[in-house]
């Protein structure tokens, strides 16, 4: 890939922002801000996220990016082959429809700007607690790359590196997919193989994290005249449903654990509202995770619920799925079905209690990339566990192997059997079923929004 411009949101430059101590991690040294040398700084932490069009003319770019992924559209072995084409024609044929709805929401995804805050957040925090460290963006669809940002990385001459992915839950689909893409970048790159660094890989059972999130349903539900009536919805994005059976996506089970600890934190300040979680946003010709939302938000009309406020819950930025799907599709489809008060929770963003909960998170993981404990940081205990990209996908892989089916996510319209196949039989089976789907105007192509549905 042919990369643009490196970008970063720290800078070595803004180390000299950073007051009281300055600790050169490298070397496990502190240093008064009062002497006027400041050390390099050599600590880093990677943000990791999935990226967005900046412009409509990025959408089927970005699109092919996403489909292109082979985390995103999983083919049998026999079809990798297919995985690029599969993913320009798809795109092609979408873009239309995701044009609209990034034009309806301004013209662009909100994504990079808001991470890009967050991360400047980010850093302040670690300042404040006495650690700095530039704080890098590295998004796995968009700009800035993850290459991007690693360029970045070495040229600032890190040594030691949090990768810190901006998903609360794990998911294949999310997490998984820019772990991977850095194990292989780390794989091949003599620096970054020899650099220290630990991967936080979800975070959704922190306390800081649970308490932002109880903070904002709780200042949402007083907006309602009858806050106890109302009932809260999360909202999550889902994942096919092969991720979580076949393939051993935790997603689905770090979601339920999730949502438990935020309704814990609200029954803990006397809010014991009703609520149910549901999965939006599905795409393509498979089984996801399942209630859908949709769905849902018809069933709870139906059956006499009258206020609901809705919470997104598998990302910390407003996003098209927030700002189009959730305000105006959902809205819509709740008036519709009898539901008559409509609330939502927004993102978390730059939520103080959240982001110093983030810096937390990169604190307590410090002593796994090897810096030692120094009198104000205790080596306790993390939270999450850590591990390198290497043993995390490591680990993750050998749990798939023991897994008694073997994963194929996309079937396609075909059996597994179809990995025995020889390419011509495949290939003509592709022409028959392109030929079906034209002709019947069902299939898959309509599934994934590529030709029009008629519901
Ligand atoms: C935890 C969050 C997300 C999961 C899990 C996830 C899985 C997933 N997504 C697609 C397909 C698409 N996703 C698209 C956009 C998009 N996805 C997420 C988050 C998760 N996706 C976000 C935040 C966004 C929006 C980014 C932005 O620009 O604001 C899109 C493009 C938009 C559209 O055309 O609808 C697609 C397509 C799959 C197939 C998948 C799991 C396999
Ligand atoms: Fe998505
Ligand atoms: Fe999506």
């Amino acid at each position: 890939m042919d990369l643009l411009l490196p970008r970063s949101t720290g800078s070595s430059q803004m180390v000299s922002h950073c007051s009281v101590i300055q600790m050169d991690i490298a070397n496990n040294s502190v240093n008064s801000s009062k002497t006027s040398v400041v050390p390099r700084c050599t600590f880093g932490v990677l943000l990791l996220n999935l990226g967005g069009p900046e412009t409509l003319e990025d959408v089927q770019p970005f699109l092919f990016n996403l489909f292109a992924d082979p985390d995103i559209i999983r083919l049998p072995r026999l079809f990798r082959f297919l995985q690029k084409p599969l993913a320009q024609f798809i795109s092609v044929a979408r873009a239309p429809k995701s044009k609209e709805g990034y034009a309806s929401i301004g013209g662009g995804s909100p994504l990079r700007k808001i991470t890009d805050e967050q991360a400047e957040a980010l850093r302040k925090a670690l300042c404040e607690k006495n650690i700095p460290a530039n704080v890098y963006v590295g998004m796995r669809y968009w700009h800035p790359f993850t290459e991007e940002a690693i360029e970045q990385i070495k040229k600032d001459g890190i040594t030691k590196l949090v990768v810190l992915p901006l998903y609360p839950q794990f998911s294949i689909s999310t997490s998984g997919s820019s772990l991977r893409l850095l194990e292989s970048i780390f794989r091949e790159d003599e620096y970054l193989a020899n650099m220290q660094h630990t991967v936080i890989p979800s975070w959704y059972q922190r306390d800081g994290y649970i308490k932002a999130m109880g903070d904002l349903i709780q200042k949402e539900l007083e907006k309602f005249d009858q806050p106890k009536e109302v009932r809260i919805f999360f909202s999550a994005h889902g994942v096919p449903l092969a991720y979580v059976e076949e393939a051993g996506d935790p997603y689905k089970a770090e979601m339920e654990e999730c949502i438990d600890l935020i309704m814990e934190e609200l029954e803990k300040r006397k809010l014991t509202n009703p609520y149910t979680l549901a999965y939006q946003s599905r795409v393509g010709p498979v089984e996801w995770l399942k209630p859908y939302t949709d769905e849902t938000i018809i069933e709870l009309g139906q059956s006499g619920v009258k206020s609901l406020l809705a919470v997104p819950i598998s990302f910390v930025s407003e996003h098209i799925e927030t700002l189009e799907e959730i305000d105006v599709e959902y809205k819509e489809l709740a008036l519709n079905s009898g539901i008559e008060k409509w609330g939502r929770v927004p993102a978390l963003g730059c939520q103080p209690t959240f982001i110093s909960d983030l810096a937390d998170a990169v604190i307590e993981s410090l002593p796994y990339v090897g810096a030692m404990a120094v009198s104000n940081i205790e080596a306790r205990q993390s939270l999450v566990p850590l591990g390198s990209v290497e043993e995390l996908l490591a680990a993750y892989d050998s749990q798939r192997r023991e897994l008694p089916t073997p994963v194929t996510f996309w079937e396609w319209g075909w059996t597994k059997s179809a990995e025995t196949w020889n390419g011509r039989a495949a290939m003509l089976a592709v022409v028959v079923l392109l030929f079906l789907e034209v002709t019947t105007g069902e299939g898959f192509l309509h599934q994934w929004g590529v030709l029009p549905i008629s519901r």
